[in-house]
């Protein structure tokens, strides 16, 4: 593509003796540079990307894009204001627009985005069509599995992403820091789901209000035949519904009021009735928990919303299959049960160990870390939480990122002390705290390991085993405990 097509319509100067020369590729990372690229400049949280220009021009980028001002470089550089934002135009320009060939649903909010993105990704192949799938876990493109790095992948590879794919339906997670950072700019989206907002991020966003309004950009990028869908569960959720039917969005919202489109009510335990209009349907769930009822029904109202018909969005829920490391359970010989879940925000672990608390008549273990890289302002409140529902909790390492150990050590015994209801041990190493768990339950009991879910541990443990979800199988053999 010719490097002023590229940059079309941009309101920058891109040098008339440069405009007709072509571009192989693009990047913005220099060491991917190939000879006959463009090279985008992004100042980043961790470094900047101006101080990899030489690298990325003796690499052979034919042309740099960037922020700011660049004297006497050897290839034409084309100044813009904003390097993300840039990136995400370019690559949308580069691989031809490629939302406009799918149907596009983006789901976001603070908890549920994975659960609801793949309820929604099953009951769309069970409806027949190939689905691509984008989000933390993995992504699936054309039924290809590739590793997630972010829940959100930056523009370039999602733009190219959306290109490769020839699945006619794509369901993908749109994180707060994704949507930011200008990730899915230029995506046009048929469906924006909004599951729920509580405290999470602050330390990258500063506040609520100022989280609340970058969930909200999404649906500004809504196409203009799309739907919004709205869960209205939490004040944010009723305040960002009744904003966009006030800015004229076509919404429908996901609730328990008789307002509310599609209407969640009280059933006995594991079905779910989804009251529409007139209509009642009850589902048979196979995830427990209030909060998965809320998921699946976001998800049916995305589904149908799509054009797929009640009755199959309905029974492809009953036949979902489930989703690595939430709420994954075990039984163990002895008659504990253990749950594996990646509850990590506040709000999440109160549903999660509720759910658990409301099916267990013995005791309630609870074994969980806090993450180094993750703001620190919600450990108190995620202890308070676990210490008033839990009967012991056992505190363990999480990714501790650049915190070293005995700093969060000290910081989780500070913490235990203000939080902890007596309640406490600590464990470094995660795969003991599981099995001291393991040896102090009792049968009838039930051990809950929050955080992680699937994710492998960061260090070696004294266990032969790299997760929780391998602790929990190596456990589940009773000569493995020393009771
Ligand atoms: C803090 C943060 O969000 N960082 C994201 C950001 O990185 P960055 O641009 O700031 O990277 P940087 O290392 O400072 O580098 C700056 C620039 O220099 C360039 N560079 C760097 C080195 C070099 O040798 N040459 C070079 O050209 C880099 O390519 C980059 O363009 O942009 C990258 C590309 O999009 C992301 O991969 C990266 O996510 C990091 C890995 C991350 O951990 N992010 C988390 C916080 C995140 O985004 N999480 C959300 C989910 C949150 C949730 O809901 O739980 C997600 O969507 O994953
Ligand atoms: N609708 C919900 N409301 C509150 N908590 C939820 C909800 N859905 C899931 N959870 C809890 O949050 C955890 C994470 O769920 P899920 O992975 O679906 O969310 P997510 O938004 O994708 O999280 P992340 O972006 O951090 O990956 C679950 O394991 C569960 O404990």
């Amino acid at each position: 593509m010719k490097l002023k097509d590229v940059f079309h319509p941009l309101p920058v100067s891109v040098p008339a003796s440069a405009g007709d020369r072509s571009i192989r590729g693009i990047h913005f990372h220099s060491a991917k540079i190939q000879p006959g690229d463009l090279f985008v400049a992004i100042r980043g949280n961790e470094v900047d990307g101006h101080d990899f220009i030489m690298d990325a021009v003796r690499a052979g980028a034919v042309a740099v894009a960037g922020e700011k001002e660049v004297p006497d470089l050897p290839v034409p550089y084309i100044r813009v204001p904003d390097g993300r934002r840039a990136l995400a135009h370019l690559a949308a320009r580069f691989y031809g627009q490629p939302s406009d060939r799918h149907t596009v649903v983006g789901v976001t909010g603070t908890n549920g985005k994975t659960t609801t993105s793949h309820m929604l990704h099953h009951i769309l192949r069970e409806n027949g069509s190939s689905c691509t799938l984008i989000g933390t876990i993995h992504h699936r493109i054309n039924g290809v599995e590739i590793p997630a790095a972010n829940t959100t992948p930056d523009a370039l590879s999602l733009q190219k992403w959306l290109a490769e794919s020839r699945d006619p339906w794509v369901v993908m997670e749109v994180s707060s820091h994704g949507i930011v950072q200008h990730r899915t700019d230029r995506i046009g989206f048929d469906c924006a789901v909004f599951t729920n907002l509580s405290r999470e991020h602050l330390d990258y966003h500063g506040n609520m209000e100022a989280y609340f309004q970058a969930k909200k950009r999404l649906f500004s990028q809504l196409k203009p035949s799309g739907t919004a869908v709205v869960c209205t569960f939490t004040d944010w959720g009723r305040k960002l519904a009744g904003q966009l039917v006030s800015e004229g969005l076509s919404v429908r919202t996901v609730g328990e009021t008789p307002e509310d489109d599609i209407r969640i009510e009280p059933t006995d335990r594991g079905r779910l009735d989804l009251r529409e209009g007139g209509t009642v349907r009850t589902l048979s769930l196979p995830l427990p928990g209030k909060y998965n009822a809320r998921n699946a029904a976001a998800a049916y109202c995305a589904a149908t919303s799509l054009g797929v018909e009640a009755d199959r969005a309905v029974r492809a829920l009953e036949q979902f299959p489930g989703i690595p490391g939430r709420f994954e359970r075990f039984s163990h010989p002895s008659g504990v049960n253990l749950v594996v879940d990646y509850a990590h925000t506040p709000d999440g672990l109160y549903e999660f160990l509720n759910t658990i608390r409301s099916r267990c008549n013995g005791q309630l273990f609870h074994v969980f870390g806090f993450r180094g890289d993750r703001d620190p302002s919600k450990r108190g409140e995620l202890l308070s939480v676990s210490s008033r529902i839990s009967d012991r909790v056992i505190l363990t390492r999480d990714k501790l990122g650049k915190t070293p150990w005995n700093e969060m050590k000290e910081e989780m015994k500070r913490i235990a002390r203000r939080y902890g209801r007596g309640k406490v041990t600590l464990v470094e190493d995660r795969s003991l705290a599981i099995r001291q768990a393991l040896e102090e339950a009792r049968p009838g009991d039930w051990i809950t390991i929050t955080g992680k879910g699937p994710e492998p541990y960061d260090d070696p443990c004294t266990l032969p085993v790299h997760s929780d979800l391998e602790a929990v199988r190596w456990l589940m053999k009773r000569e493995h405990l020393k009771v």
